[in-house]
């Protein structure tokens, strides 16, 4: 990937986030959305995996057919609202290696308060995925791509649904190694930190909280 921020407009995808944007749309329906949304965002996020050929037999004749070239892959999901971009993402890439970093954000400060991590090994050699659906001051995106280079990462990528441009901004002066695919750019944050237009709390609105 080349550009620090990439926005998804397929048809596709934004008309299944306008559907999720809406006050209205029940748990069930967001849940589902977000899972097909994510499969399609997946898409792009894995583009240009190294590929190799090898040879197969069709009914008709052998051919030197293309198959991924094997590199490894790890899906980061920064809990909770991680998990439903993960759900999607594994069903399209069942043989991904997974890892969670579990980051609330406190709402005075702002900043993350981490309970929870485990990735897999071999994180140095992997291509790395992080997933969570908003980005919104970037402070929980920063500080989970901190933890995971600690870990050993190097090539990573972070994959979300929405950004606000604050977010992007903090990105890009934390980590301007780690490019951003995202289904839309939002206008700003709000004075308690939430995307606007956005869709409100993307894990409340997936597990049926408040
Ligand atoms: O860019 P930031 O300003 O850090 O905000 C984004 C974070 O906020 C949300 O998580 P939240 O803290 O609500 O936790 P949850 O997933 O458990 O609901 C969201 O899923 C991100 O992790
Ligand atoms: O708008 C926002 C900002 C942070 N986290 C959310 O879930 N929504
Ligand atoms: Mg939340």
């Amino acid at each position: 990937m080349q550009d620090h921020l990439t926005v998804i407009k397929h048809p596709l995808v934004q008309h299944k986030l306008t559907i999720m944007r809406e006050r209205d749309t029940p748990t069930v329906v967001f849940r589902q959305l977000l899972r097909e949304i994510s499969q399609l965002l997946a898409y792009e996020v894995t583009d240009k995996l190294p590929m190799t050929t090898k040879t197969i037999e069709t009914p008709m004749q052998e051919m030197d057919a293309p198959t991924l070239a094997g590199r490894k892959l790890a899906l980061i999901s920064i809990l909770r609202a991680g998990n439903g971009l993960l759900d999607g993402m594994l069903e399209l890439i069942p043989s991904a290696r997974v890892g969670f970093v579990g980051l609330y954000r406190d709402e005075k400060t702002l900043k993350p308060v981490q309970y929870y991590f485990k990735v897999p090994d071999l994180l140095d050699q992997r291509l790395v995925i992080v997933v969570d659906p908003m980005l919104a001051t970037g402070n929980s995106s920063a500080a989970a791509v901190s933890l995971l280079k600690e870990a050993g990462a190097r090539d990573i990528r972070f994959l979300c649904l929405l950004a606000a441009p604050e977010g992007v901004a903090r990105m890009k002066e934390a980590h301007p190694d780690v490019p951003i695919v995202t289904a839309a750019l939002d206008e700003k944050l709000n004075d308690v930190g939430y995307i606007l237009p956005g869709l409100g709390d993307a894990g409340d609105r997936m597990f049926g909280t408040k």
